[in-house]
């Protein structure tokens, strides 16, 4: 009896100190995240008083959230959706210097044809090439499609192909192109006679810059219309890829004059002499979209033939400046190019079009109201059935009005004529490190988040303003603690260089840090995407560290060296990794040398994140890509990607299928500002609701090698880590049960229960996130007894001993059964036994605490292991918790490195076993892609064997 009011006594205080270390787990934020919270937003209040005087004339300090502020009450849509990143990082101080400035001397520059000299002697070079490609068959300078034809064996370079009513193609043009690239040259001529712009919406890198620029070579070639073929047009295309087009017409068609209308352009002087000379000569005109704003009068001034917008979704939103000036242009030509027609809403689309067919979707307040509104509130999937109904019917009606002006194909449709290889995309949820877990938490108890949430308190600042801050503070957690640190440091001194930005503190740098590792190994190279330059630098830091070779390119760099950066990285396999923010090495350019790609962080706007993946995955790749999107688990970036989903919803049921069903509600202000733990299994919010899209790593040939290559007593050795840990996770459930339940007042009760557990003890199910072997070397819990069952049956002073007894004997037992015992590795426990319990077991207790427990295991399996290791020089990996590596299975995992067709497979397991990444789910399943490529190629069987069919009956009758 005395005995058991004794251990009841430790029983009761073992689960204090366990109820107390869970409660502070659960609600103590470490002093450094409350005091970081609350820094924070006192500078934020600050920056709202001084954003508005009503409120107080109190003068701050200006920090970042000014711009945070400004920006996000202007209301413009692009800022509405989106905390500035690009337009952040263009003027936000460098952390690091750029080794990108290294590399700047040896870039070769793109030169226009704005200095008229120049353009001359690029002219008469080209037919100096010509002549000898005719003559000699070789050429000593740039190549260009009409040289590479007539090199290629082709005698009738000269020759075009004429379409119906005139257009005259060059057949060096005409025959490079793909059959779906010479549809749509035929419809934007179809477009032309009918004298109606058109939107060219085509999939990412499936060749809207040559069907454009095949379409103007045409048109130059044709004698028609009022300027008798080409008349002067304009380009206006994001800055980054406006050099892309001069090579690209440099390439198509090179007798054109192109002419960049920017300071980095080769025109000396006064830009409306180089409007005036282009005008003149029928040339091109290349400028960016704030250039159209900067030289609108003498723009506007003139007549032009075709004013063509690539990356045109730049106007969806109305009321920007940008919009109004542009569609000041009095042509009926009008073109709009791009990849990504419906972004966000349908308010875009109505802008688009507005653009390019006035008129056609009404005004602007008529359609939202007809148009816009009910088929969003159709969309979701609280939807009543009749909103369901009229939104697919209205759906239906307004993709039948926009048809006939929006060419749009996808990879999938073309597949057969451009033979992409394979890509695979998957979102990766990943685990927040604890500092990580703590500042959120920290942040998300602060001042700031409570205002925003508590309706009493919201008074009458910017409200949306402070949300949007909040959001950008939450996301700068997930990035990396230093992004938020840093703004709260008083002092740059109390920064630690060697810990500033180091990837072990932050969840998803390590997955980065993983990733990279093993594909330097498999000879893949990658593209990294962030939102943020400064996460950038971060990652530079990394990246140097490391001595991983990089390009990086972000808004500093100027706009004539960005596509020399991007050829030295597609030329030069050296480079492991190109460096760039999404908005400015998203767009528009081919970045093929690579074919992995990470978006690190999510954008509000889905367009923005496939617009980088499509960098790698278009014409011209050869290898298969494969793209992880890094989402923090639970986090305010899971809830933007559940945005990203339902966008992608919408702009296909207007783009693809009316039909399109949806499955996320309306989310709320309370849902933006909540940290949701992944589940036991660890299943995040979204990927419970997108459980059919889940990524398995494929284990059956790892099990394979596993069982082929442990010895018994490694698989005892794991086998009781394992134990060991299911142990101390019993003991805690056990006590953290009785925590929980009201019968923890009294002490005999719940030992009565307790017993009851020990007697018949609850099936336990093998943990998923465990290292790759689990299935084959695990011990079954379910006869294994517990601890407290040991206790029973033996004395305490043999309770270590009776413990590792009993797995090995269970874990023997295994052996034999899958007949890989061998007798000579028996562990030697009696020494490590003895060893352990002089030094860990408290005498005081009566049983060993969960922690103590936990560590005596490791101790022999560590002591276990070193024992091996010295005899056999096995190798361990320390930085990988809780994983005993086993020189025989990284053997047999490095060959799988070399093994392409399970790259994959092989990262994602690594991923899953470091416990790094939570979750990953297939993204074309999640936004509806692979079923509709599933729907595709069944009706394209279906209409094959319908149409074999028909032939059968006819040829049967005669
Ligand atoms: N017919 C073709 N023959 C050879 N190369 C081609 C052909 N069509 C396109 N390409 C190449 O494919 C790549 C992608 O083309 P392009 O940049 O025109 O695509 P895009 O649709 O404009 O892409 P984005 O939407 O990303 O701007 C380029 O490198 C281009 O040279």
């Amino acid at each position: 009896m005395a005995d058991i009011s004794k251990y009841l006594e430790t029983q009761l205080a073992l689960a204090k100190q366990k109820s107390e270390q869970t409660c502070s787990k659960i609600n103590r934020i470490s002093k450094k995240s409350q005091t970081a919270a609350e820094l924070t937003s006192k500078k934020e209040e600050k920056q709202f008083i001084r954003n508005n005087p009503k409120i107080s004339s109190k003068n701050t300090n200006t920090s970042h959230h000014q711009k945070l502020n400004s920006s996000a009450t202007k209301g413009s849509d692009e800022e509405s959706e989106y905390l500035p990143s690009s337009e952040e990082d263009e003027k936000s101080k460098q952390l690091m210097p750029s080794t990108t400035t290294r590399f700047k001397s040896n870039l070769k520059k793109i030169i226009d044809d704005g200095d008229k000299t120049l353009y001359n002697k690029r002219i008469k070079d080209w037919r100096k090439n010509l002549a000898d490609a005719q003559v000699k068959n070789v050429i000593d300078g740039p190549y260009s499609a009409d040289i590479q034809y007539i090199l290629e064996g082709n005698k009738d370079f000269e020759e075009k192909h004429e379409l119906q009513n005139g257009l005259c193609v060059p057949n060096f043009i005409w025959n490079q192109l793909y059959k779906y690239q010479k549809t749509g040259v035929k419809w934007l001529w179809e477009l032309h006679q009918v004298e109606s712009g058109g939107l060219l919406g085509d999939e990412m890198g499936l060749g809207k810059t040559v069907q454009v620029i095949a379409f103007l070579a045409g048109l130059s070639n044709t004698d028609c219309g009022s300027w008798g073929g080409l008349g002067p047009s304009i380009i206006v295309a994001p800055a980054t890829v406006i050099y892309q087009w001069v090579s690209h017409f440099h390439y198509w068609y090179p007798c054109l004059r192109v002419a960049v209308l920017h300071n980095s352009g080769s025109h000396n002087g006064n830009y409306n002499k180089l409007i005036r000379d282009l005008h003149e000569s029928h040339g091109v005109l290349l400028i960016t979209y704030a250039g159209v704003v900067k030289y609108s009068n003498d723009l506007l001034s003139r007549k032009w033939h075709y004013v063509i917008l690539d990356e045109g979704h730049k106007i969806r939103n109305p009321e920007t400046q940008i919009n109004k000036h542009i569609k000041k242009f009095k042509t009926p030509h009008k073109l709009l190019i791009t990849g990504s027609p419906m972004q966000n809403s349908l308010q875009e689309l109505w802008s688009l079009f507005d653009f390019m067919r006035p008129g056609l979707l009404g005004t602007y307040n008529a359609f939202m109201e007809y148009f816009a509104n009910p088929i969003t509130q159709g969309g979701y999937a609280n939807a009543t059935e009749t909103q369901e109904a009229v939104a697919l019917e209205i759906a239906i009606a307004l993709k039948n009005i926009i048809t006939p002006y929006m060419l749009r194909r996808t990879k999938l449709e073309v597949q057969e004529h451009i033979k992409l290889p394979e890509k695979n995309e998957q979102v990766l949820f990943c685990a927040l490190t604890q500092e990580q877990r703590d500042l959120y938490m920290g942040y998300l108890m602060g001042s700031t988040v409570r205002s925003i949430l508590d309706k009493e308190s919201r008074y009458g600042d910017p409200f949306r303003a402070r949300v949007l801050v909040a959001l950008s503070t939450l996301r700068k957690i997930c990035n990396h603690p230093d992004l938020y640190l840093y703004e709260i440091q008083e002092d740059d001194s109390q920064i630690l260089d060697e810990k500033f930005g180091h990837w072990k503190r932050c969840g998803k740098m390590t997955v980065v840090n993983s990733l990279l590792r093993i594909w330097k190994k498999q000879g893949h190279r990658a593209l990294i995407f962030s939102q943020s330059r400064v996460m950038l630098c971060l990652l530079e830091q990394y990246l140097q560290n490391q001595d991983f070779k990089y390009l990086k390119m972000d808004g500093t760099v100027t706009i004539s060296q960005r596509q020399s950066i991007i050829k030295t990285f597609n030329e030069n396999a050296d480079y492991l990794v190109f460096l760039s923010t999404t908005r400015v090495g998203g767009l528009g350019v081919n970045l093929t040398g690579a074919n992995r790609v990470i978006i690190y962080d999510p954008d509000w706007n889905p367009a923005t994140d496939n617009q980088a993946k499509e960098r790698a995955w278009r014409i011209g790749q050869q290898k298969n890509v494969t793209v992880y999107r890094l989402i923090s688990a639970g986090t305010i970036e899971e809830k933007i990607y559940q945005r990203q989903i339902f966008k992608h919803f919408l702009s296909n049921k207007i783009l693809i299928d009316p039909n399109q069903k949806n499955v996320l509600t309306t989310s709320n202000l309370q849902g933006l500002f909540t940290l949701d733990e992944p589940n036991p299994e660890g299943d995040t919010e979204t990927s419970s609701l997108f459980k059919h899209s889940k990524v398995y790593a494929n284990t059956s040939k790892e099990k394979k090698i596993d069982i082929d290559s442990k010895t018994s007593s490694q698989r005892k050795i794991e086998a009781m880590r394992r134990m060991a840990k299911e142990i101390s996770r019993k003991i805690t459930k056990n006590t953290e049960d009785k925590l929980l339940s009201p019968l923890h007042e009294d002490p005999r009760q719940r030992y009565r229960k307790r017993r009851e557990i020990l007697m018949n003890p609850p099936k336990i199910e093998e943990p998923e996130n465990n290292i790759i072997d689990d299935k084959i070397t695990s011990a079954p819990f379910e006869s294994i007894m517990s601890e407290l069952d040991i206790v029973n049956m033996h004395k305490k002073v043999d309770y270590e001993k009776n413990l590792i007894e009993n797995v090995l004997q269970k874990t023997s037992e295994t052996d034999d059964k899958t007949k890989a015992s061998n007798n000579s590795c028996e562990i030697q426990i009696d020494k490590t036994e003895k060893d352990i319990s002089k030094k860990t077991i408290d005498p005081n207790l009566s049983e060993p605490s969960s922690s103590t427990l936990m560590c005596n295991i490791s101790v022999v399996i560590k002591n276990e292991v070193n024992k091996k290791t010295k005899k056999r020089k096995y190798s361990l990996e320390p930085d990988i918790e809780n994983l005993i590596a086993i020189k025989k299975v990284k053997k047999k995992r490095s060959k799988r490195v070399a093994s392409k067709d399970n790259d994959d497979d092989y990262v994602l397991k690594k991923l899953f076993s470091k416990a790094s990444v939570k979750t990953a789910l297939h993204h074309d399943t999640v936004v509806g892609l692979a079923e509709k490529e599933k729907q595709h190629r069944m009706k394209e069987e279906a209409t094959r064997t319908a149409k074999k069919a028909l032939r059968a009956i006819k040829f049967s009758w005669k």
